[in-house]
């Protein structure tokens, strides 16, 4: 069981992906309308789980309206009707005039049968305490039309809770986009395995909380269709847990669990480029961001004038002081002894100013796994250089390359892949495969991609995360599992999903604790530590 459901939640469907093991299962013998049943039933029960009916409040208090739409969404949610109808809930049901599909017409027959009201208009519903949307799941093809579409802006003006079955009415299931309006959900019950649009960034506000229901789709029939390996997958907790190995040291004291003898330079050599005279803050917290990744030995290059600063903040870290710019940015990366390749890995850019033009030229001629963060992006996308256009990054470097924009560098960097209008996930696997690079592209519900069309979705995070700082420590803490990923052979986007996960959960604790005002940058790096012990 505890297979099935560690699996389940990493999978991530299209509609026509769906509605193909659908079509699995349905031709192995499962009739619709047994399948209907089931969900339905499981849909049921959850939502008496969620919306039990109180002995102490009247009954009255449980009126119920069910929203129900022309095909197999709305037929969920008939069964659903007369569920919760026999175990005592009032029941009123709005069905907009439409063409139903076969199951779906015999379901309402039966629910206005048992003396269920069920009205054309939503104004008949305008009483009832919760609603259960059952509008449109995967089958919504365009933007919702009248009457339905203002009949959804009356359920969202009601402030009442909405439970919506699938998908929310109106968001399209594979690009998360609002088709005209969209029901704003207080919960999403997504059937059977997760619907791409749901985890894209403009569903996120319509959906309230989600949660999968399984129904017991056969793991067979998911890759028939998915592959073996899917290309798609959430990062969740059961996926860090499998990565960091059932041999983790019970102490929990590192992610990345450590043999018993071990020495430092065996934990990863980590070099940082990082920092500014204007920006000495973000040296800082990268620094405390690959602190608290356990990684061995850390070396921060920093321009001279932040050298005693950094040694004062990081006794354990080697300071190497650059020269630097008039404007106080790096000029010259390293006095000459000192080999780029020789380390683990290196990260580069939060605080460096687009004037340090020469180090990310150094860098990108090293051979040395590289994350390129914040102005150093900025100067690659300056930079007149076939790094970003031929596929050719990784080739050229013979090394990995990881870049880390958020939206604005994105657009600097791929500015013919105009990631507003196209989903986020469609957007970064492109440009992982136009740059040959793994790409990260940030947002409340971060994309990893690598150039082999391999993508990580970060399901979980907190807007507690959009401040000032708090990148720098993803590069800082990202930078330090890299270099020790290297001798556990763990791949450097799998490395680059868990930093992100890791960085999330960190400051999902420190919200939850401190609430989301009290996740600055700097405390984010003090809970880090706490996320191991999970
Ligand atoms: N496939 C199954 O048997 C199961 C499906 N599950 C549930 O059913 C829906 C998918 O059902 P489907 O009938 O394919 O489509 P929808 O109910 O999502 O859509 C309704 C229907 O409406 C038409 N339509 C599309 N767009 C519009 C529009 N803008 N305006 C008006 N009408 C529109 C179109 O013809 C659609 O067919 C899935 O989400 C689950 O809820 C069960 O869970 C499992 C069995
Ligand atoms: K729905």
């Amino acid at each position: 069981m505890q297979y099935r459901q560690a699996a389940i939640e990493q999978f991530v469907v299209t509609a026509q992906q769906m509605r193909d093991i659908e079509g699995r299962i349905f031709a192995a013998g499962i009739p619709v309308a047994a399948l209907m049943e089931k969900v339905a039933g499981l849909i049921t029960h959850r939502i008496m789980q969620l919306f039990p009916i109180s002995l102490s409040s009247p009954l009255s208090s449980h009126r119920i309206g069910v929203l129900v739409g022309p095909g197999h969404n709305g037929g969920d949610a008939l069964v659903v009707a007369r569920e919760l109808h026999f175990r005592g809930y009032e029941i009123y049901v709005y069905h907009p005039l439409f063409k139903q599909k076969e199951l779906t017409s015999q379901h309402l027959k039966y629910v206005e049968s048992l003396g269920i009201p069920c009205y054309q208009s939503v104004e008949k519903l305008k009483n009832c305490d919760l609603f259960i949307d059952g509008l449109f799941g995967f089958g919504l093809q365009r933007a919702i039309a009248e009457p339905v579409a203002s009949a959804i802006n009356i359920i969202n003006q009601s402030n009442k809770p909405v439970v919506s079955i699938d998908v929310p009415s109106g968001l399209h299931t594979d690009t998360g986009e609002v088709l005209g309006i969209a029901i704003h959900a207080t919960h999403t019950l997504c059937l059977g395995l997760w619907k791409l649009g749901l985890l894209q960034e403009s569903a996120l506000e319509y959906l309230g909380k989600t949660e999968l229901i399984d129904f017991d789709i056969p793991l067979a029939d998911i890759k028939a269709i998915l592959g073996e390996s899917p290309k798609i997958k959430r990062f969740t907790t059961q996926v860090a847990r499998s990565i960091i190995g059932k041999e983790k040291a019970s102490t929990n004291s590192t992610l990345l669990p450590r043999k018993l003898v071990t020495h430092k330079y065996k934990e990863g050599r980590l070099l940082l480029v990082c920092g500014s005279s204007r920006y000495a803050g973000a040296a800082i917290l990268t620094s405390l961001g690959a602190r608290a990744s356990g990684v061995g030995m850390l070396t921060v290059a920093v321009p001279e004038s932040l050298k005693h600063l950094m040694v004062s903040k990081l006794p354990e870290a080697l300071i190497l002081s650059c020269p630097e710019t008039e404007s106080g940015a790096i000029s010259q990366l390293l006095p000459n002894n000192i080999d780029l390749n020789s380390f683990a890995a290196i990260a580069c850019g939060p605080g460096l100013t687009t004037d340090a033009i020469s180090v990310v030229k150094q860098l990108l001629n090293s051979t040395v796994p590289l994350i390129l963060d914040a102005d150093a992006l900025n100067i690659l996308a300056q930079m007149k250089n076939p790094w970003l256009e031929q596929g050719t990054i990784d080739k050229t470097r013979k090394a990995t390359t990881i870049l880390t924009p958020h939206t604005g560098e994105f657009s600097r960097l791929f500015p013919k892949i105009n990631e507003k209008q196209q989903d986020r996930i469609k957007a970064v696997k492109k440009a992982a495969k136009q740059s040959g690079a793994i790409v990260l592209l940030k947002g409340p519900r971060t994309a990893i991609a690598n150039p082999q069309g391999e993508i990580w979705i970060n399901p979980e995070s907190t807007p507690a995360l959009a401040r000032g700082g708090s990148g720098d420590v993803l590069t800082g803490l990202m930078g330090g599992l890299l270099a020790q990923s290297i001798s556990r052979e763990i791949a450097p986007d799998t490395v680059t999903a868990l930093a992100t996960w890791w960085h999330s959960q960190a400051g999902i604790l420190a919200a939850v604790e401190r609430t989301e005002l009290g996740v600055d940058a700097f405390t984010l790096t003090q809970y880090l530590m706490r996320v191991v012990s999970f």
